[in-house]
């Protein structure tokens, strides 16, 4: 598991800090103060076992930067931080194959780091296509990707493009040129843009700083943004990086907006969106469910909000573990709905009766309590008109378990069957 972090470092406070974000990151720390250390610690370790290293570009022992030629050596994607500000530092460092450049000024450059530490753990899931690029381009794209621990992919052609981001659902961005051998790199933007929105893929196109002009067109027909070539290796990983984490902003608004927050489950609201037009397609055969968990007032009560919250939680968790080929959703309170597609009748009332049977034998432990629960369900398996009625229709049957006494399952089974055996006697 890669989890450790090299840190070369001979100042005390650097090495504080730099040890702490690490720390906060999740990683382990491996610290050495001189690179004939670092040496030694790095020999008696095992080499996949570092995420990365963090090196100072300035040691008793490597004045100029050879402890970060060590490292790069040894394979490790490194971040240099160094005291000198100065141009030709800076240049001297990048000239190598370093992952990033921090100077060590405030608190804000140390904040940058803890950002990049995290993004190199999470890069190794997030890939990206270098597309219709020059040869020497695509190389260099590559290995600035690689370093930081993308995914990368190449692509000449705009059909293996196309196929690369769907097949591999992990892309998160293309790189696209104008080198495609058979399209437009204006065609495949806006042919990539039908199938895979802004917020879902970034595009980012490259072209010549003398064209400038195609920067413009190239937004217009879908791209998220550009980039001028030659271009410098921080500026390219700094677009990238931006992009992604502006999908990643609005891939955790829609899954908040769409998501119950104590239990994780869909809510209404994307339950609704998400189940309409397919619940409404007269070829789809359906059941759905709605539970409710028996005087859950008294369990409040008794043990308190607190326990009330973990009982919610262990039983959205037994409803996904138990129907993981169903979509379920907390419609609020202590109330859930589970769509079943494709199922017979029989099969779902099986499943529903199986479920109500488990959730009363086993109770939830909460600190030393084993608190009893049980629910009520009124389980629909002919559809109605829309899902709004199949909900309302499946609310009745529960109305009437909870009027039986609880902890039941009441059905329109019968009425299923008598369905059945009419469409059979027609047939
Ligand atoms: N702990 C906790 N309690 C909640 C939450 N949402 C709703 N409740 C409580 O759920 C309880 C629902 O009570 P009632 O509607 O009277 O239903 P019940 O006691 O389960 O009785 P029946 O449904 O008739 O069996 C109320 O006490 C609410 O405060 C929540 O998110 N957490």
């Amino acid at each position: 598991m890669q989890n450790k972090v090299l840190i070369i470092e001979d100042s005390r406070t650097a090495l504080n800090i730099v040890v702490r974000l690490v720390e906060q990151a999740g990683l382990v720390a491996v610290v050495s103060r001189t690179l004939t250390e670092a040496r030694h610690v790095f020999i008696h370790s095992t080499p996949e076992d570092f995420l990365c290293a963090i090196v100072d570009y300035n040691l008793p022992d490597s004045p100029n930067g050879e402890a970060i030629d060590f490292c790069i050596q040894s394979i490790l994607p490194t971040i240099v931080v160094t005291g000198r500000l100065d141009s030709e530092t800076r240049e001297d460092v990048l000239r190598r194959e370093v992952v990033d450049y921090i100077p060590k000024e405030n608190a804000q450059t140390y904040d940058y780091l803890a950002r990049l530490l995290k993004r190199l753990e999470h890069n190794k899931q997030i890939g990206v296509v270098v597309a219709g690029q020059d040869r020497s381009t695509a190389i260099k794209m590559s290995s600035l990707l690689r370093r930081h621990n993308f995914i990368t992919h190449e692509a000449s052609k705009a059909e293996d493009t196309y196929k690369l981001v769907r097949d591999n659902p992990e892309i998160r961005v293309v790189i696209t040129g104008r080198h495609f051998s058979d399209e437009k790199s204006t065609s495949v933007i806006s042919n990539l843009r039908v199938d895979y929105p802004k917020e879902r893929l970034a595009i980012i196109s490259v072209s010549e700083q003398e064209a400038q002009l195609n920067s413009a067109r190239f937004i217009k027909s879908g791209a998220n943004d550009f980039l001028l070539t030659p271009f410098c290796h921080e500026e390219f990983l700094c677009r990238i990086t931006q992009n992604i984490e502006l999908i990643e902003h609005v891939e955790a608004l829609t899954s908040m907006a769409n998501s119950d927050f104590l239990t994780g489950l869909f809510n209404r609201r994307y339950f609704l969106n998400k189940l309409s037009a397919m619940a409404a397609r007269r070829s789809e055969r359906y059941s759905l469910a709605v539970l409710d968990l028996d005087n859950f007032k008294q369990v409040n009560d008794s043990y308190g909000h607190d326990a009330g919250d973990i009982v919610l939680v262990h039983t959205a968790a037994v409803l996904r573990q138990h129907f993981a080929d169903a979509v379920i959703a907390r419609f609020g309170g202590e109330e859930f709905c589970i769509f079943m597609p494709d199922i017979s009748a029989e099969q779902a009332l099986s499943r529903i009766e199986a479920l109500r049977a488990l959730v009363c034998q086993q109770p939830v432990k909460v600190g030393d309590e084993k608190i009893s629960v049980s629910i009520s369900a009124g389980l629909l398996t002919t559809k109605a008109s829309s899902l709004v009625n199949s909900i309302s229709r499946a609310d009745k049957l529960l109305y009437q378990a909870k009027h039986a006494g609880r902890n039941r399952v009441v059905s329109d089974i019968a009425f299923s069957r008598a369905l059945d055996r009419a469409i059979q006697k027609t047939a």
